[in-house]
């Protein structure tokens, strides 16, 4: 099919014109939240770009510098670093930024606020960078009240509280994921317009998949309700056939199978992480954000994933998120274990 003959169908949704659909719902909107996401949109594709060519261009490999979270940074983890917070800051949009690579948020100078709060993992799946596998860029939105000076303490809210969250996958294509409270929609970008078009309306996740996700490799270190689940999800005792195992390594490509397939996604606290790995901010909650959004639900193993009120930005938690039906079986696990059940 010859997309450039396509760029003069009218009908073509692209995400610009679905963001401006969105907006005219509320005549009262100035705009302001559809010209943040053309600027996260235009962070994606300088992302994708480089991703794309990252081996080409010597951008494979170490930065040299490590951060907060004491990981070593690839290069690509700085260069996506600098492009969001380049284009969130001329935005004009923007007053207070967090992301995975910065130890401290970012507050952006009066002149150029605006009353949105960003909270991003600028490139997600780091560990898989060098060998191009899929990687992404996830964030999520909060909103300050008008007129108010903002803080920290902005952010440092449950997930719940979000206005909207998303992420981008760059893999064999590049797909943006998008949610600001009405459901789930899918949008994939055209290379020869460089547009994002709506791949995937409205996503539903299968109410109970036949996949689960996780790093094995923790097993031996884990806490009862999970090593049963997966126990579980192996050698079933209700009749009905073993899950497959499908891990990535990248939380991006492992939720966006995940929000598509259906089955569960989980990162659990085990002895040697008692928080688990993933980030509250910028991980956790955007993702369950999505998960509900698309019918699904998150869970920290102990509470509603998006209820979860973080003290600092760069807070770890446990999660598992998925598929109603599964994510439930996990729930009345750990409530069996609380002797709730
Ligand atoms: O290698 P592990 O312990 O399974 O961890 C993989 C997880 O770590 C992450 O890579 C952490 O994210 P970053 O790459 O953004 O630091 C997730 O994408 C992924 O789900
Ligand atoms: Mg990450
Ligand atoms: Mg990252």
């Amino acid at each position: 099919m010859d997309h450039a003959a396509d760029a003069y169908r009218t009908d073509l949704m692209t995400i610009t014109r679905f963001v401006l659909n969105e907006q005219s719902k509320y005549p009262e909107s100035r705009g302001d939240f559809s010209i943040l996401l053309s600027h996260i949109v235009l962070g994606c594709k300088f992302v994708c770009s480089a991703v794309n060519k990252a081996g080409l261009a010597k951008l494979i490999g170490l930065a040299g510098e490590t951060n907060v979270q004491g990981e070593e940074q690839k290069k690509l983890d700085v260069l996506s670093n600098e492009v969001f917070v380049k284009a969130l800051v001329s935005s004009g949009r923007t007053c207070i930024l967090v992301s995975e690579e910065d130890e401290e948020a970012t507050f952006v100078e009066h002149s150029k606020r605006g009353k949105y709060c960003v909270v991003f993992d600028p490139l997600d799946g780091s560990s898989n960078i060098d060998c191009g596998v899929s990687i992404g860029t996830i964030f999520g939105i909060y909103l300050v009240k008008d007129g108010a000076e903002p803080t920290v303490g902005d952010v440092l809210k449950p997930g719940k509280n979000m206005v909207a969250a998303g992420y981008c996958m760059y893999g064999s294509s590049c797909t943006l994921v998008l949610s600001s409270g009405s459901g789930v929609n899918g949008f994939t970008l055209d290379p020869s317009l460089g547009e994002f078009i709506l791949t995937h309306p409205d996503i539903r996740i299968p109410k109970k998949g036949k996949i689960y996700s996780v790093n094995e490799g923790n097993a031996k270190n884990w806490d009862e309700p999970t090593r049963k689940y997966v126990e579980r999800c192996k050698f079933p005792q209700d009749g009905s056939s073993p899950k497959s195992l499908r891990y990535i390594g990248s939380m991006v490509a492992d939720v966006h199978r995940t929000l598509l397939y259906g089955g569960i996604f989980m990162y659990p606290a085990d002895k040697k992480s008692p928080n688990g790995k993933l980030r509250v901010l910028y991980e956790v909650f955007p993702m369950s954000f999505l998960m509900e959004q698309a019918g699904g639900q998150a869970f920290t193993g102990n509470i509603r994933a998006l209820d979860l009120v973080p003290t600092k930005i760069h807070q770890r938690s446990p999660v598992f998120l998925g598929s109603y039906d599964d994510v439930e079986e996990i729930k009345a696990l750990y409530a069996a274990q609380e002797g709730k059940a």
